[in-house]
């Protein structure tokens, strides 16, 4: 197949509530959304997760524009591919932007699930057909909105809750959710919060059997989370810190993590992504997806990645309505006693909403 057209379009959709994290509040979500052309007219869907600054990782809407238009889209155009993984081999040559190399990468995977007449789920290797999901719940102003919020996404069936903890707000919120919640599989992300300084606060995390912590250190560190993962008995998540396949490797022979949490955007797109996936399973690490906030096309992405046999714990992609009034997909993500059914239609399996797509875009572009 070849890569006729691409159109990047400019979103930018108003968050339900506030998403509070260590590094800041966001609500109003601006990403790119592309759809890739081949010769036949087929089309394929996909998200960039860049958010409009740079605090989760470096990279930006704007930075994500720049490299697709710039340098990735001239790549793409033209180029005879046969199969996905392909296109990371064709953007090998340029370092990193990994986010803006996966949504081309993604729509590209969409189109050629298409193409067969497969489900994207499928064409990745997954073999489920409905997901277990969890709810990622940003910081509250107190302990007490908290619980409530936790107990209302029980209610709602999601089977793991995880929180977002930063110094002054992480002991005594994990205690009162543990005594709250006895029995719930609870995890905390702490986003790069904390330093070894803070090994002694953060080995009392060990008495409140957390399936997990989440990136506790620097954003770019493998070396002290080594260090801290043998002071706790609290398993340690990468997130941040994970670009590639490679920094699995490393962190997993250096005893830095015990899990990993998979982002398609992060480590680059879905190939690289089931590399990770299928490293992780042969040396006995479970892995799990998890989110960005995505709207529908991003999170139809995810949803076919966490079909893969070794996404043990249920990731956080809640359903389209915990985040929006309308999604930019038909039907919208939803959630049913904590599973979500893997849609078996071709490629993500969800239809592009045009109406809502263009309610949405700011602005469009359009390269041939
Ligand atoms: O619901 C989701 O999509 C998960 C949200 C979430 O936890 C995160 C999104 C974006 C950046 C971070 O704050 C965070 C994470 O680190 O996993
Ligand atoms: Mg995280």
């Amino acid at each position: 197949m070849q890569i006729k057209k691409v159109t990047v379009r400019k979103m930018k959709m108003r968050m339900k509530e506030p998403f509070a994290t260590s590094f800041g509040t966001m609500q109003d979500k601006q990403f790119l959304l592309l759809e890739v052309k081949d010769e036949k007219g087929n089309t394929g869907w996909g998200e960039s997760v860049a958010f409009d600054a740079p605090w989760y990782t470096e990279e930006t809407v704007e930075t994500n524009l720049h490299m697709i238009r710039d340098f990735l889209i001239p790549i793409l155009l033209g180029k005879e591919i046969t199969h996905p993984d392909e296109v990371g081999v064709l953007f090998s040559p340029i370092r990193k932007n990994n986010m803006a190399k996966a949504a081309i990468e993604g729509a590209v995977w969409d189109l050629y699930a298409k193409r067969k007449g497969i489900s994207l789920a499928e064409a990745l290797g997954g073999n489920r057909e409905q997901i277990e999901v969890g709810i990622s719940i940003g910081i509250q102003e107190n302990l007490a909105r908290l619980i409530e919020k936790v107990q209302g996404y029980l209610d709602e069936g999601y089977k793991r809750i995880k929180v977002k903890i930063k110094p002054g707000a992480d002991i005594d919120v994990i205690r009162g959710l543990r005594e709250a919640f006895p029995n719930v599989p609870l995890m905390a992300d702490a986003n790069s919060a904390y330093s070894l300084d803070d090994i002694d606060l953060l080995k009392q995390l060990d008495e409140f059997n957390l399936l997990m912590i989440e990136q506790p250190l620097a954003y770019d560190d493998i070396f002290d989370h080594a260090v801290l993962q043998k002071e706790l008995k609290t398993p340690i998540c990468l997130d941040e810190s994970i670009l590639s396949l490679e920094d699995v490797r490393k962190a997993v022979e250096m005893g830095s993590t015990k899990v990993i949490n998979v982002k398609i955007g992060r480590v680059g797109g879905l190939s690289e992504a089931k590399r990770i996936h299928d490293y992780c399973m042969a040396n006995g690490i479970p892995v799990w997806c998890g989110g960005m906030l995505e709207a529908g096309i991003g999170r139809a992405h995810n949803i076919a990645l966490t079909t893969l046999p070794n996404f043990v714990f249920p990731g956080d992609t809640a359903g389209s309505s915990r985040y929006w009034e309308e999604d930019i997909i038909k039907p919208e993500v939803v959630v049913e006693d904590g599973f979500i059914t893997v849609p078996d239609a071709p490629g993500i399996g969800y239809s592009p909403d045009f109406q809502t797509i263009d309610e949405f875009t700011t602005v469009s572009y359009h390269f041939e």
